[in-house]
């Protein structure tokens, strides 16, 4: 199986892959691309059973990461940076220690080592499969965004398209997710970006991965909630340019 994906920008610039949240697709990084596309080649996916990327079951975060090292190996890409939001941020931070030779810099947006017990992650696939997505997305708008926020339509648009058998196999990834103890292990510069008012994954989170990451920095954003990258692109854009152009230089 390969994961539905895209390239945008220069053909010969460096890649760096975009990894989407539990319930988005590949365009959730859309307000980053214009700037993004400027110095990298660009590579965006969707994660099973979201977007194009078809349902697969039985997933562990191993499995994500896997099926994104696929997609390296398959277009021939050495070392890429690699941005995630949430889930994607995980499958970043797995990829960075089981691939480490692939990941030049790694940037971890409203994401975490461990999203909690894994219990409220078995109700929600189990939720998904008896009534589908739209208990869910009755629910993401206050979980996604602060109150308020005018642009949440085209979110909860890809979340409502999301395949329930393919959303439920991430949940189950996220509830089998733990990696605080090999945070000391990820060798990629790193940059954790919170948003100061998420609950899902609160700044909290995002202070024990640059915690536990060596030589990691945080930047915590104000008025931005889960998904900081939409609601505040201004200073999430710059902060991931930035901190792929510092490490990780145009060969
Ligand atoms: O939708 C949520 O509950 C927030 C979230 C947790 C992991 C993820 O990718 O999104």
């Amino acid at each position: 199986m390969t994961l539905h994906h895209r390239f945008d920008g220069p053909s010969d610039a460096p890649v760096v892959v975009l990894g989407p949240s539990l319930g988005t697709t590949l365009d959730l990084w859309e307000p980053q691309l214009p700037s993004l596309t400027r110095h990298w080649r660009v590579l965006r996916y969707d994660l099973p059973g979201h977007g194009g990327s078809p349902t697969v079951t039985g997933l562990t975060m191993e499995d994500l990461a896997g099926m994104v090292l696929a997609l390296l190996d398959l277009h021939r890409l050495d070392v890429v940076g690699y941005a995630g939001v949430s889930l994607g941020g995980a499958v970043g931070t797995t990829l960075a220690l089981t691939a480490p030779g692939h990941v030049g810099s790694l940037v971890l947006c409203c994401t975490s080592a461990r999203f909690g017990p894994p219990e409220p992650w078995h109700e929600r696939a189990a939720l998904v499969r008896r009534e589908g997505m739209e208990p869910v997305a009755r629910a993401a708008e206050a979980r996604w965004f602060t109150p308020g926020f005018a642009g949440a339509a085209p979110y909860l648009a890809m979340l409502r398209g999301a395949d329930p058998e393919g959303y439920a196999a991430c949940c189950e990834a996220l509830a089998g997710f733990d990696a605080r103890d090999r945070l000391g292990l990820v060798e990629a510069p790193t940059l954790v970006i919170a948003g100061a008012e998420d609950l899902a994954t609160p700044p909290d989170h995002g202070r024990a991965l640059a915690g536990g990451i060596p030589g990691a920095e945080l930047l915590v954003v104000s008025e931005a909630a889960h998904l900081a990258n939409a609601e505040r692109p201004d200073v999430v854009t710059a902060a991931v340019a930035g901190h792929l152009a510092s490490p990780w230089k145009t060969p």
